[in-house]
């Protein structure tokens, strides 16, 4: 018979081989698998980020998914008309042709049934709040988060997701477009919130309103639909998997994002350049540039990202070039007395961001047009060979 000692080494040695196996294969997993987690103000293009990479490493879009996807569009579009019209008010503007008045008329028919489905929205979070007195059902906090985002306007993007937009309806839209009171309001869109695919979608009116009408993957890229969850997604790139978690960027949603800090692999950290002349939506009397600056200081020094390494998206590259035709960055930032060139001022910005991280910590900035394909495979395609030399970094020390 084998001595016991004999026997409980061998024991030990299967154990301990069995246990290098399995290491082993989590190691090989941990190599391939890549967890991103998107952050980043409200606006900022963490979605459409993610959209791209389905676009070019997912299904696509397919024209199934597209379709249901038409509604957002009309939203958008009655989300827009809707602003500007409130912002001529506040502006003081005025319409220039008569006309416009009864087309904004039979356009408030339309606002009052979107007033209603938002009274609706209230009523279910009161119904919420009640559930939340039977301890088993829902929470408080969930009942206030609900009823701030409703007070921001964030749900509004839902309300008015018909799924159709009728004759009568675009007629009074494009009408109200091409009134030049309302190109005013448009110029002057810095002074309130206004999302820029607004004019994308409003010249192309005529094309969205017919009846065969299927979103295009570029009309996707440009619908803004504010994240309210977070959000999962996987894709398989150049043998990695990207676990992409997409969060809202609104302020009162920020809270939750301490929940994923744990095994991320980097933080995809997005700015929208064009905001250094911006409010923001959820709070109109702060700087997008200033909260993205302020917002981006608070994760670099955050305890639970001590180790985590921040890829910059410095976005809206394409709009902030546009702006700088007409604006100097010098009303965000008064001591820049430099020229201003995009370069020069993206530079600057850049090192606006770089000043507010602790000295170790590494930043990869990269510039970037989210709603651009061509542009963001070269961008996706160097961010890939960042993530993987991290990701090697962070599985050696496992
Ligand atoms: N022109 C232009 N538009 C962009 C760019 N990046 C994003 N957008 C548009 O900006 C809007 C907001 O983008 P999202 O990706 O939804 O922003 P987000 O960071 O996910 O916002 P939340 O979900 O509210 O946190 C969308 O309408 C996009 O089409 C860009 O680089 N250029
Ligand atoms: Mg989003």
């Amino acid at each position: 018979m084998e001595p016991k000692k004999t026997k409980d080494l061998k024991e030990a040695f299967l154990r301990s081989r069995t246990i290098d196996a399995e290491l082993n294969e989590e190691r090989k997993k941990k190599q391939r698998e890549v967890q991103l987690l998107t952050l980043g103000s409200a606006g900022s293009g963490k979605s459409t980020f993610s959209k791209q990479l389905r676009v070019l490493y997912g299904d696509g879009f397919p024209e199934a998914e597209r379709v249901k996807l038409r509604p957002n569009v009309y939203s958008n579009v009655r989300v827009a008309i809707k602003r500007l019209v409130r912002a001529m008010e506040k502006l003081g503007i005025q319409f220039e042709r008569e006309e416009s008045k009864n087309s904004l008329c039979f356009l408030a028919g339309v606002f009052r049934r979107e007033c209603w489905n938002a009274a609706l929205g209230l009523a279910r979070c009161c119904l919420r709040g009640l559930q939340w007195l039977d301890p088993e059902m829902g929470d408080a906090q969930d009942l206030s988060e609900n009823l701030v985002s409703v007070e921001n306007g964030q749900h509004c993007y839902e309300l008015c997701a018909d799924d159709k937009l009728s004759l009568e309806e675009t007629v009074a839209i494009r009408a109200l477009w091409q009134d030049k009171g309302v190109q005013d309001a448009w110029e002057q869109r810095h002074l309130y919130h206004l999302a820029e695919s607004a004019k994308y979608f409003l010249d192309n009116i005529d094309q969205i309103s017919t009846e065969t009408y299927i979103p295009s993957v570029q009309d996707i890229l440009y619908i803004r639909l504010p994240t309210t969850a977070i959000e999962e997604h996987e894709f398989s790139v150049n043998g990695l998997t990207y676990r992409v978690i997409d969060v809202a960027g609104q302020k009162s949603q920020r809270k939750k994002w301490i929940h994923f800090f744990e095994g991320v692999t980097a933080v995809l950290f997005f700015t929208a350049l064009s905001g250094f002349n911006e409010l923001m939506d959820d709070d109109d009397k702060v700087n997008c540039l200033h909260d993205s600056l302020d917002l981006f200081r608070d994760l670099a020094y955050n305890k639970w990202l001590e180790q985590t390494d921040f890829i910059l998206f410095l976005n809206k590259h394409d709009l902030f070039v546009e702006k700088l035709k007409t604006t100097s960055i010098k009303s965000c930032f008064p001591h820049y007395d430099g020229p201003n060139t995009p370069e020069d001022c993206t530079d600057f910005i850049q090192g606006e961001f770089l000043k507010r991280k602790p000295v170790k910590k590494t930043v990869y900035p990269h510039i970037t047009c989210a709603t651009d394909t061509n542009l963001m495979k070269t961008i996706i395609s160097d961010v890939h060979n960042i993530i993987v030399d991290i990701n090697l970094r962070r599985v050696a020390l496992l």
